[in-house]
């Protein structure tokens, strides 16, 4: 599913988060956003899941104005996993899952096996199967991130959108979660601080003081230059012989 930005600006109290950011993510591509602390990453991404609404500009999905859809059309088409998101206590991991298949049930379309298999699949894609019945409270702090984007995945959204997925899991699940985004052929916006991570993605998009400063395919978007400037560090290209694509190594200058 397609999702474009068109000329978005946001402001709160006086004070201006984003400015004029317009960009378009194609379906089934991996769009890494990345940017300092308080760049507007998260805002960007809750304009796009139609959590707030742009102060100028429009956000389209699938060619249509997200302000002309209902709710609930939104959430059967976007999945969003917020950066501190958190769950009622007192459920188990499964019920957390089981979420998100909400906006796809109604009176006349109840919880169904095709509804089950769709949390299976979810669990079994963050490799979460054993977890099922556990209850929330007791889980880690990486076993309940896992959760949270299974639950995404459950949903079957067109466009799906990750704030730092990866920052409580450890290194073998960072990069098991993120090879399944880059293989999802779901839309999906990924906001990393792990520019090594990033170059991995589609394309890159590049937020600074609430600006789009860079967008474009990652070795050139996240060039030493760019990184340089917008993240105040020196940053240069390592070639490894066992790597097919570079890598940045940085330091502060
Ligand atoms: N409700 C609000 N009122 C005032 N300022 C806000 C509000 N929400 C966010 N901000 C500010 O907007 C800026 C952008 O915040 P945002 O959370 O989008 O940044 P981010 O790029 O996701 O940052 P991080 O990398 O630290 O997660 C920050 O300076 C933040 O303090």
């Amino acid at each position: 599913m397609k999702i474009e930005a068109r000329s978005l600006s946001y402001s709160i109290r006086g004070k201006q988060l984003l400015s004029d950011v317009s960009l378009t993510v194609q379906p089934g591509e991996t769009l890494a956003l990345v940017g300092p602390n308080g760049s507007g990453k998260s805002t960007l991404m809750r304009l796009l899941a139609g959590l707030a609404r742009p102060s100028h500009g429009a956000v389209l999905l699938a060619e249509k104005p997200l302000a002309q859809l209902t709710r609930r059309e939104v959430a059967q088409r976007t999945a969003i996993v917020e950066q501190q998101a958190d769950t009622a206590e007192r459920i188990t991991a499964r019920s957390v899952v089981e979420l998100g298949r909400t906006p796809w049930l109604s009176a006349l379309r109840p919880w169904s096996s095709e509804d089950s298999l769709h949390v299976d699949n979810a669990l079994k894609t963050v490799e979460m199967e054993g977890f099922a019945s556990r209850e929330w409270t007791t889980l880690s702090g990486g076993e309940r991130q896992r959760l949270h984007i299974a639950r995404a995945l459950a949903q079957r959204p067109g466009l799906l959108l990750l704030d730092e997925p990866t920052n409580h899991l450890d290194i073998h699940h960072q990069l098991s979660i993120l090879n399944c985004i880059r293989n999802l052929k779901v839309t999906t916006v990924v906001a990393l601080h792990d520019l090594n991570q990033a170059l991995t993605c589609d394309r890159v998009a590049v937020l600074s003081g609430g600006r789009l400063v860079a967008l474009g395919p990652p070795q050139q978007a996240l060039n030493p230059e760019t990184v340089t400037q917008i993240f105040g560090i020196a940053a240069r290209w390592i070639r490894d012989a066992e790597e097919a694509e570079p890598f940045l190594s940085f330091h502060l200058r």
